[in-house]
Order: C-alpha cells, then structure tokens, then sequence
C-alpha cells in the first residue's frame, strides 16, 4: 500500500505525477492520493478581495488562519478544483479515480481548534473564529471499500468535527493518518523541493537519509511549512508506516523516483 501526498503549492506538476500512476498501473499496488491546496486557496482568496493570512503559533509551525470564508474558499479550492483536476487527470489516463474530502463519510474526523494562540510583532495572541482541526481518526473502512472495488481515492484535506463541521486540516499530517490508518509500506510526500534542505533553498544540500529514531533532530532544518511534513512523517512512524520519503514533485516520474530512494527516505 503505497500512500502519496502531492503538494497544493505552486511549482508541483500534476501532469507527470499522473503520467507515472498511469505508467507503474494497477500492478504497482494500491494507492491513495492526498493533495494540498493552498496555492488555489490563496488565489481564490486574493480574487475574492479576502487575501490569506498566516499565522505562526508560538512552537514555531505556520499554518493558514480559516476563518469562516477562507474555509469556504479552502473547499472550493483544495476540495473542489484540485480535487477534481487530479481525478479528471487520473481518468483521462484510465484510471478510475474518486475524488473525496475528509470530510465525506467522516474519511477524516477531528478535532476543531475553534481558538488559536499565535505569535504576532513577538507577542503572543489569541484568534477566535477559526476553522482549522487536528486528525483523530481516519474511515479505513471506507476507503478499503473503495480501494477493494478497484477505485484510486484522491482526498482533500478537510475533516469532519464531532458537531459535524467542515474543518481545514494540514494535508501532510492528513496523508500520514491515512497511511498509519491503512498499514501503509510507504508514505510519500511530493512537493516543490527535492526533500529536506539542510540550507534551504540550496538544493544541493538535500539530506538523503534520516534515521527514524533520530526525525527530533532534523526538524530544526525545516523552516515554515516544511515543519509539518516532518512531523507528519514522525507520526507516520510513530504508527507503523515502514517508510516516508519526502520527494520532488516538479519532475517526470516523480513517484518512481521517490519509491526509488530520490529525496529524503527517513525509515
Ligand atoms: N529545509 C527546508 N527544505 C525544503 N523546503 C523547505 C525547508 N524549509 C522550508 N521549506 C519550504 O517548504 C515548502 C513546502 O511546503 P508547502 O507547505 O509550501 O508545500 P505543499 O505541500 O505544496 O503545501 P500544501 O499541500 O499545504 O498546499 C517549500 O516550498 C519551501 O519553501
């Protein structure tokens, strides 16, 4: 069981991640396709005269302040276009694909942090009004379901509250719930980066290997939004995922070269 997650930033190339599910087929071995969306979200946002605005919380992670019309525009974007963009791409190539949300069918139920404590001019302040949760469960029965009958699901990263609201959740943190929750061999995540910089945005200074028991001392390289897919693959490992690569997806054959050790492996 192969679990991939494809960045929603700008610079990652659908095209060629599609290109290559198509070519690896169907006796590659299952998989389950999540897609960030922020790139979309943020343009929606700007052309709806509501730009974005992050936040970075006082642990140092940044993440996007959803109040109520940015999660609206979070699920058109990420559980909308995208979505549908990468399902119209798989089926084009002949892969029957079913583009979800989290929070259909309680895919992903979570938590919603309805308050938030952010770091702003160094000092601390609360936000109200947000929409954004954390993971605590994943359906895997509904997505065997789908996987057993031969469909390829692709989910965006919206979970379900315990009141049955919408939430926005991280994309990376989202595919790792669903690999640990599937048994996954090898959890994925592509974005515009070869892997973990060591200097970002040098290139040349990809860290090929980190050992698993050792993620802790590498998550001080990662800067920004690179936080959470460090600590999504610590919580992939954490809960039994074999491997976690993260990998570039701007290039030709993208999940082959990742599967084949391209990037940063932390196992
Ligand atoms: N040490 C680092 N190595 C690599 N990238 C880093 C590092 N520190 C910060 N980054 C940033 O992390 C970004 C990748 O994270 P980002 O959340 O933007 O991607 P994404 O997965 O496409 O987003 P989403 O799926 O949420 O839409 C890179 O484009 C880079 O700017």
């Amino acid at each position: 069981m192969l679990v991939i997650k494809v960045g929603g930033s700008a610079g990652n190339n659908y095209d060629a991640l599609c290109d290559d599910l198509a070519a690896r087929g169907s006796a590659a071995g299952p998989v389950v396709l999540v897609h960030g969306g922020s790139d979309e979200t943020n343009k929606l946002g700007e052309a709806l005269g509501h730009p974005p605005r992050f936040v970075t919380s006082p642990s140092g992670y940044t993440s996007r302040y959803t109040d109520r019309r940015t999660l609206e525009f979070f699920m058109m974007a990420a559980g909308g276009v995208v979505n549908k963009s990468l399902v119209e791409r798989l089926q084009a190539r002949g892969i029957n694909a079913v583009g979800v949300s989290g929070l259909d069918g309680r895919i992903l139920a979570g938590k919603r942090k309805a308050t938030i404590r952010i770091v702003e001019d160094g000092r601390q302040k609360m936000l109200r009004d947000d929409w954004t949760g954390t993971i605590e469960s994943v359906n895997s029965g509904l997505l065997r379901t789908l996987l057993d009958a031969g469909y390829l699901p692709v989910v965006a990263p919206l979970a379900c509250s315990e009141r049955g609201e919408a939430l926005n959740v991280d994309g990376d943190r989202a595919a790792a719930a669903i690999a640990a929750a599937l048994g996954a061999d090898t959890l994925l995540l592509l974005s515009n980066v070869p892997g973990l910089l060591r200097a970002f945005p040098d290139e040349s200074s990809l860290i090929t290997h980190i050992p698993r028991n050792d993620v802790e001392s590498y998550l001080g390289f990662a800067e920004g939004r690179m936080k959470k897919k460090v600590l999504g693959a610590q919580e992939a490992l954490a809960q039994g995922v074999g491997q976690v690569i993260l990998g570039d997806a701007r290039v030709a054959e993208c999940v082959t070269r990742a599967v084949a050790g391209h990037g940063t492996v932390i196992r």
